[in-house]
């Protein structure tokens, strides 16, 4: 076995006696500006509970084609639904993953053309008629990470210094909240893309991993392996909290290597941003922080907007060309 390449968290020491809980905000300051992704154990959530999600992700992909076609993500103008291996990109280039998209279960707005973009990502989800007891136990299980998020988040706020509540006005009227369930099938190609190099539009993921490696992470010494740990969720920033703290924290790039030919690995990814129509602050750091801040990332292919709304939509535009082709047509003819 290889020891963990990345810190390990136990946030159960947050809610511990004044001690323990300087401990856990001393290495969540450590990791998060470091490296940006960490282990995160000690959540209270059983092993069993996020056994029975990564099977739920086993029988929703091996379902008959027709019925994953059924919920097809093309059909819905907010996002939602199933991905087949190919319908997705990044940087460009497609994934070799399968994917099932859930958000907030929402009424969709009426929109007209006066309205913002991202507004259109406010709507309901689809469920596979073939698996009924899916929706309830996908909207507990993104409550409970949502509860977990938010509870990292003031600690986040802690770690930076802030007013534990820093966060909380973007999340007044409900945080923005997705979910997937993956799969990425083996491949007998050296270092296929399961998922290409990105950062999380969000402000923070939890990744729920099965037993197979795949997820790297880039880091100063260059890609290293966030090799599963079991009953732990991964954690990563994304790239609100990056323009929150004015690039203090970091939004890290990560990326999946699809496994090898026979292997499929599952994984369920959870993010979390901020209600959509909020702006990300852009928070007063004390002098000592401040000076660590390098400022947010400037990438041309990847511009930051601190419009909530506006930032995730960037991400769903480019991932799914198919959606924005059809529903979203008015804004891909720009450029
Ligand atoms: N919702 C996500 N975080 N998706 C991450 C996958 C990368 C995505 N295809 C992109 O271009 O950014
Ligand atoms: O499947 C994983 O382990 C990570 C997926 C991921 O990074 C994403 O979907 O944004
Ligand atoms: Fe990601």
């Amino acid at each position: 076995m290889t020891s963990l390449q990345l810190p390990v968290l136990d946030i159960s020491l947050l809610h511990g006696n004044a001690v323990s809980r300087q401990h856990f905000l001393q290495q969540l300051a450590v990791a998060a500006r470091d490296i940006g992704f960490f282990y995160l154990t000690g959540h209270g959530i059983s092993t069993g509970q996020q056994q029975q999600i990564l099977q739920l992700a086993r029988q929703f992909f091996a379902l008959p084609e027709p019925e994953k076609q059924a919920v097809s993500m093309v059909n819905s103008a907010h996002f939602r639904g199933y991905t087949q291996v190919g319908g997705e990109l990044t940087q460009g280039r497609v994934d070799q993953r399968e994917q099932f998209d859930i958000m907030r279960e929402q009424t969709a707005l009426a929109l007209n053309s006066a309205m913002p973009a991202w507004q259109g990502l406010v709507g309901p989800n689809q469920w596979p008629a073939a698996l009924p007891l899916m929706q309830t136990a996908l909207l507990q299980w993104q409550q409970q990470l949502s509860e977990l998020s938010v509870t990292l988040l003031s600690a986040f706020a802690q770690v930076l210094q802030q007013p534990a509540t820093a966060f909380a006005n973007t999340l007044q009227d409900g945080a923005y909240t997705h979910m997937k369930l993956i799969r990425y099938p083996g491949t007998s190609a050296v270092a296929q893309q399961g998922v290409g190099a990105h950062k999380d539009p969000g402000y923070l993921t939890l990744v729920l991993q099965d037993q197979h490696s795949g997820l790297e992470v880039l880091t100063d010494n260059g890609w290293v392996d966030a090799a599963p740990l079991a009953g732990a969720f991964v954690v990563n920033i994304g790239e609100l909290l990056e323009l929150a703290s004015n690039g203090y924290l970091k939004a890290t790039l990560h990326r999946v290597v699809s496994p090898p030919k026979g292997i499929e690995r599952f994984s369920c990814a959870f993010f979390m941003a901020a209600q959509l129509d909020a702006t990300v602050p852009l928070l007063n750091l004390p002098a000592e922080l401040a000076a660590q801040a390098k400022g947010p990332a400037s990438d041309p292919n990847n511009p930051l907007f601190y419009q909530v709304g506006e930032n995730v939509l960037k991400g769903r535009l480019r991932s799914h060309p198919d959606v924005a082709r059809k529903h979203y047509a008015a804004l891909t003819q720009v450029v």
